[in-house]
């Protein structure tokens, strides 16, 4: 775990003493946008046209960002126009890493060891996070965006006219969007990063309050989803798919790892059955490792779990019937 300083790689853990023991995430720095006729978009450069094959997308299946770009990727239909590499689960003083002795986890475009080698090619002197995902421009020979907030909007539109792809599945649908917008905010504050901020806290004030932050917005999540299907209504969208990648990683994690102790996401009889309707929209289990999940938290994260040992439970099964249809 560490950072890149001028273009040096530092093994560092996240420095929270000059924040009062809050974590604070630091903001992505490729904020290019890739549009169908390359035309700039809400942020950064133009000139990244939408192409088969011009983009490879670096991923880990333990991260909650990357897994909300496989889970675009793979209901839109771009699994053949955009080629994936996953980095190994374990994060430790290289940062993110490839193993060239496994098949699984290799950098297919540029054979590099270590994902921060990905930046420094993009940027020599690039100094912050080396994080996950990536989207990676083969034509610029640069990293196009690695906000996966905005790289999952590319996703829903800027391919629509690729071979395949399934452009009638909108999940940011304009007359939406103001909802969407409202209830991602209250989810990524108090859920998505929630989490992380109860898990990383070093002050007892500050995780006491990420806490009571977060077990509000899911007794919320639980109270809105009790009436209608999905969060913004009879309609799957982004709102969805951001929230899915938090709770399916509750149980097994964040609840034991990050603290996160109040209930389990399996106490919510409906916070849980919406997950299982998710789980089994087709193409989403396949995107979906607890394995590796569990694994790089509790092995890369020393400073939380120093015996890096993997817990064995819980015992968990997505399959079982929702009965949400009802909702609809
Ligand atoms: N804003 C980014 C955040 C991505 C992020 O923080 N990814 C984590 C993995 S879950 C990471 O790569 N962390 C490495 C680090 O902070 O050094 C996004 O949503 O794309």
């Amino acid at each position: 775990m560490g950072l890149l300083i001028d273009g040096k790689w530092h093994d560092k853990w996240y420095d929270t003493d000059k924040t009062g023991g809050k974590f604070e995430r630091e903001a992505a720095r490729f904020r290019n946008w890739v549009t169908a006729d390359g035309a700039p978009g809400p942020a950064g450069e133009g000139g990244f046209a939408a192409e088969s094959g011009r983009y490879h997308l670096y991923v880990s299946m333990a991260c909650p960002w990357a897994h909300r770009t496989l889970i675009v990727r793979q209901l839109k239909g771009l699994g053949p126009h955009i080629p994936v590499s996953v980095v190994h689960p374990d994060m430790v003083e290289h940062g993110w890493e490839f193993r060239p002795d496994d098949q699984q986890h290799q950098d297919r475009l540029h054979d590099f060891r270590f994902l921060h080698q990905l930046y420094t090619r993009a940027a020599p002197g690039y100094t912050g996070r080396v994080t996950v995902p990536v989207l990676w421009d083969t034509a610029k020979q640069t990293i196009a965006s690695n906000e996966s907030a905005d790289i999952i909007r590319m996703f829903n539109s800027a391919f629509d006219g690729l071979e395949g792809v399934r452009a009638e599945l909108d999940f940011y649908p304009e007359s939406l969007r103001g909802e969407i917008d409202e209830v991602n905010q209250r989810v990524y504050d108090t859920v998505n990063n929630g989490v992380y901020k109860a898990g990383f806290a070093t002050d007892q004030e500050v995780y006491e309050q990420a806490f009571g932050a977060l077990f509000d917005s899911l007794d919320w999540l639980e109270e809105r989803l009790s009436r209608q299907r999905y969060l913004v209504g009879a309609q799957l969208t982004e709102a969805d798919w951001r929230l899915f990648t938090t709770l399916i990683r509750f149980d097994a994690v964040y609840f034991s790892h990050f603290k996160c102790n109040r209930q389990r996401i399996s106490d919510y009889p409906v916070l849980s059955a919406y997950l299982r309707d998710l789980y089994q929209v087709p193409g989403v289990a396949e995107t979906v490792d607890i394995g590796q999940i569990k694994r790089h938290y509790y092995v890369s994260q020393r400073t939380i779990n120093p015996t890096q040992i993997v817990p064995v439970g819980p015992q968990l099964d997505f399959r079982t019937p929702h009965g949400r249809e009802r909702l609809q």
